[in-house]
């Protein structure tokens, strides 16, 4: 499945061939399908090729996953043009530094690919749930002695509706304006910029920062990082852009909803992603190249286009009735992801990708934080009664919450699906099989990071909650894993790094 390592000269030639190609393949493609699609079923429409989108794909989140799919998009035939969007000055300036290429190390091969474009995220300052504009002071600056911090952040902002703090730098940018001058007298003198984000960083790596339209977006940041990322990009998203995600746990786009698109119709199309690739980074090579991964676990990409109240484009209605027909963008992601043989992405209906990722979160709601607060593998779990007993607790509390889903109500066999039994053995199966191996939220634990607990046991107590089942188990193993990484984001914090002898 793996695809040919290509030579430098095929590096070469893919970069310079780039831009030409993307151009005649859309031309072609556009003359081809355009004849055909006004002939074909509703059915047939949905998978047949598509050419009047953009082709590039953003990958927001730079992560082992987000380095395994920009790699193995740039390794099909004809492939799309790829943008990394970089969230630190230093990550771009370590890009800049190197060869500018992916390396991904599958058993003893390393295949390094390039051809990609990069940018870098607009610094957005959020405190206190206050978005603050370019300029404007700090929070904790205002706040002093005499107020506290979160009423200083009511005086600084208009709250979580604010608007994008980096508006496209038309002609004036007041920020620039010397100082000392009134505002009457800055907009009397407008300053002349190129087109690029002002940002409090100031002139670092600013001719990286893009103003473009993000058509096709994957983001594979952690669950928790997800709507801070996608506020720095939020004025470049618009109803017919598509968003992959491509994350553990469940409720991030009930959170990018409500933070970032409130009103349902200004939404982009999503889609969501079940990876089960294992894919790491050596600590010790973490440092030296930021753009290596080791592909240790082929597995598998569970995609499905989650369904919209409002579509993008009108629905169609034919022999087997009245039908949404997904945004063309929506359409254009999940073939490209599905033509990438390294992925194994496969399409699933809405109703089954929901079951999968009810079954993963019920399977990460045990390893993860179990291995995490043990700070064990995850073969640790098996063969021990008194771990087994915590995990029946668990997992009898989350089968039942999954089984009173209002959402699964009309769908056969969901009792022995979400069996306590069942889930059981599911767990075990997967701790089994990958016993050697350190959980993503230990690995977040002993990094100091924040980790996803509340998008997967949270998601169940919250859950929960909704269908009258009180969560104490899944509350209590969350509240202490949040503990537990506090404790270690302190040790970190305070540690003094040393060089060993
Ligand atoms: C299944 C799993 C716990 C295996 O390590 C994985 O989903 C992870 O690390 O989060």
């Amino acid at each position: 499945m793996e695809a040919q390592a290509p030579t430098d000269r095929d590096i070469e030639t893919a970069v310079e061939g780039q831009d030409a190609r993307e151009h005649e393949s859309a031309e072609s493609e556009r003359a081809d399908s355009d004849g055909l699609r006004g002939s074909l079923s509703a059915i047939e429409a949905q998978s047949a090729s598509q050419s009047d989108i953009p082709r590039r794909i953003h990958i927001i989140g730079t992560g082992s996953v987000g380095k395994l799919v920009a790699h193995s998009l740039r390794g099909i035939a004809n492939p799309p043009p790829i943008t990394l969007m970089l969230h630190r000055y230093e990550l771009l300036q370590a890009w800049e530094k190197s060869k500018k290429q992916i390396t991904i190390q599958d058993g003893e091969h390393k295949v390094s690919r390039g051809g990609f474009d990069v940018e870098l995220l607009p610094e957005v300052r959020r405190q206190h749930g206050v978005e603050l504009q370019a300029g404007k002071p700090d929070v904790y600056g205002v706040a002093g002695e005499r107020m506290r911090p979160h009423e200083a952040a009511k005086l600084l902002g208009p709250g979580e509706k604010a608007a994008p703090q980096h508006q496209p730098v038309e002609e004036t940018q007041e920020q620039f304006a010397p100082s000392g001058e009134g505002e009457e007298a800055q907009a009397q003198q407008p300053i002349p910029l190129r087109k690029a984000y002002y940002n409090p960083g100031a002139g670092q790596g600013d001719h990286a920062y893009s103003t473009e339209p993000i058509h096709n977006l994957i983001v594979t940041t952690k669950a928790a990082y997800t709507v801070p990322a996608l506020l720095r990009i939020r004025h470049r998203i618009s109803r017919s852009t598509t968003i992959c995600f491509l994350q553990n746990g469940m409720g991030v786009i009930d959170d990018v909803n409500k933070h970032l698109f409130s009103r349902e119709e200004d939404r982009p199309s999503y889609v969501q992603g079940i990876i089960t690739h294992g894919v790491n980074v050596p600590p010790e090579v973490a440092k030296r190249d930021p753009f290596f991964a080791v592909h240790a676990g082929h597995g598998t990409i569970a995609l499905g286009v989650i369904p919209r109240e409002h579509p993008v484009r009108e629905e169609i209605e034919d022999d087997a009735g009245k039908r949404e027909i997904w945004a063309p963008s929506a359409r254009y992601l999940l073939r490209t992801l599905t033509r990438t043989p390294v992925l194994c992405a496969v399409g699933f209906t809405p109703t089954e990708l929901l079951q999968q990722q009810l079954e993963k979160v019920a399977v990460n709601s045990v390893l993860n934080p179990l291995t995490s607060l043990l700070d064990a593998r995850n073969g640790a779990l098996l063969y021990n009664f008194a771990l087994t007993r915590t995990l029946r607790l668990l997992l009898a509390e989350t089968s039942l919450v999954i089984r009173s889903l209002p959402e699964l109500q009309s769908i056969p066999n969901i009792n022995t699906r979400f069996s306590t039994q069942r889930l059981e053995s599911l767990v075990t199966s997967v701790a089994d099989k990958t016993r050697d191996n350190i959980s993503s939220m230990l690995a977040d634990v002993r990094a100091g990071r924040k980790t996803e607990i509340e998008y997967i046991n949270g998601y169940i107590v919250k859950r929960g909650e909704e269908v009258g089942v009180s969560c104490v188990v899944n509350y209590t193993i969350m509240q202490t894993v949040v503990g537990k990484a506090m404790v270690t984001q302190r040790d970190v914090r305070d540690d003094v790094p040393m060089e060993r002898p």
